[in-house]
């Protein structure tokens, strides 16, 4: 096939494959100059040592047409006919340091090292990152359409879409509207097979898989005002990962069978919680009771009966040990984005879009065990966060919430704190 298309190699410093016989030792391989030799370090070099690579300035890419890579001796020699194409390694924007060395080898002539490509104005960059930056090429469209012009070529329409997010949320595009009308039809061809679907809901389609890739990556797609309308992020949400394994936990025959079994006083606190839940009523309730006397049971009958029903009940502790005991548990932590360590002003800052907020507005019932042990700023700042998301001033934003605990196992211990910084 004519013309040859050079594939040329890219690496970070030091992070070049080698190949060495196995009965070599590792000290000989070591000392082998030979074994760094790579298409790229001879590049650089070149550009500090050979006239001809000097005078003319090249990129990378450019670099077979002038000069013949020889693999036995591992030198770049003046090419004196035919004629080839030279392509970098493909790379994709979540390789990070190695993705912005190629968008520099792209866009910088006769680079004499990797330092070279890291000095900007005489200023070294600590990363190709930094200089990518400082020379403008990061939030250039050019390179951004270069990235997915390439893809285009090769790339299925899914694995576009999720190169477009990641570009989103890792490239900053100056303007990802033009980004976004460019690519619409490639990332489109699959859908667009897809009889039952109109233009409209192709794009709808396509907006929303792109949607779901963001919130993966806790971003929307409106942050980037892709189309004029606000892509409504219950629509798309509905089917996003944390919804989904919200959905879908499996509640198991055991736990189906468990409100059968509870005694007088679980069977009082599991119909009055359960009767709120579905007359759509406030509730907020605590679930005292020493240890081993059945909270924990009667945690797994509400969300078995819940969960059964499909709708969502979430589940979470104070530790992630009692968490890992109910079914689908998560640290209230981490299930509502709160630090550790909280001020006395902490407030949950979790946009509207987001992926959490659309999966909260769906809920129907919250448990905390070992309320006990979390401070009360904690407990105050899910009620600013459900009041906030639900839009209402209601306790806990209308929703059923369960604590549970016992304060005679675990005391919370504040430092230097007063009783009123810690009971409920
Ligand atoms: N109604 C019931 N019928 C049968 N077994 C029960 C019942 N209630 C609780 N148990 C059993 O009692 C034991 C302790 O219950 P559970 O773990 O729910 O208590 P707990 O109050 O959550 O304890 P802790 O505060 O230490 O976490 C478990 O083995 C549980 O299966």
């Amino acid at each position: 096939m004519t013309p040859t298309v050079y594939h040329l190699q890219l690496h970070l410093e030091g992070h070049q494959f080698i190949s060495f016989k196995s009965s070599e030792t590792v000290n000989r391989i070591l000392n082998n100059p030979m074994i760094r030799k790579t298409m790229l370090t001879e590049f650089f070099a070149m550009n500090r040592t050979n006239e001809h690579a000097i005078a003319m300035q090249l990129l990378y890419k450019e670099f077979p047409e002038h000069f013949v890579w020889s693999p036995g001796y591992r030198t770049w020699t003046r090419r004196q006919k035919r004629n080839v194409i030279g392509r970098v390694v493909t790379c994709h924007p979540t390789e990070g340091e190695r993705y912005y060395l190629r968008l520099l080898l792209m866009n910088v002539r006769g680079p004499k090292s990797y330092k070279d490509l890291r000095t900007v104005s005489e200023v070294p960059c600590s990363t190709f990152r930094e200089s990518a930056e400082k020379r403008k090429l990061l939030y250039c469209s050019n390179s951004l359409i270069e990235c997915m012009l390439e893809a285009v070529s090769y790339q299925m329409p899914y694995s576009l879409r999720r190169l477009f997010a990641t570009l989103l949320v890792y490239c900053n595009p100056a303007d990802p509207k033009k980004l976004w009308e460019m690519f619409e039809d490639s990332m489109s061809e699959d859908f667009k097979h897809l009889s039952d679907f109109e233009e409209k809901g192709v794009r709808h389609k396509v907006l929303s898989h792109i949607n779901d890739i963001l919130h993966s990556m806790g971003h929307d797609i409106n942050e980037y005002k892709l189309i004029p309308k606000n892509i409504r992020a219950s629509e798309t949400a509905k089917d996003a990962k944390d919804i989904h394994f919200e959905r879908n936990i499996i509640v198991s025959e055991q736990d189906l069978l468990l409100p059968k079994r509870l005694n007088v006083q679980q069977l009082r606190s599991y119909n009055t919680i359960i009767d709120r839940v579905f007359s759509g009523k406030q509730g907020t309730f605590f679930v005292d009771g020493p240890g081993g006397t059945g909270k924990t049971f009667l945690y797994r009958a509400l969300l078995a009966t819940i969960r059964s029903q499909g709708f969502i009940a979430l589940a979470t502790a104070t530790s992630g040990v009692a968490a890992s005991i109910l079914p689908g548990g998560r640290t209230a932590h981490s299930r509502f984005k709160m630090p550790i360590d909280i001020d006395d002003n902490f407030r949950c800052n979790i946009s509207k879009q987001s992926l959490l907020v659309c999966l909260i507005r769906d809920v129907k019932l919250i448990v905390w065990d070992e309320a006990s042990m979390a401070k009360k700023n904690i407990i105050e700042a899910l009620d600013t966060l459900l009041r906030d998301i639900m839009d209402v001033d209601t306790m806990f934003g209308g929703k059923v919430v369960v604590f549970g605990g016992d304060f005679r196992q675990t005391l919370p211990v504040v430092r230097n704190g007063k009783k009123k910084r810690f009971y409920l």
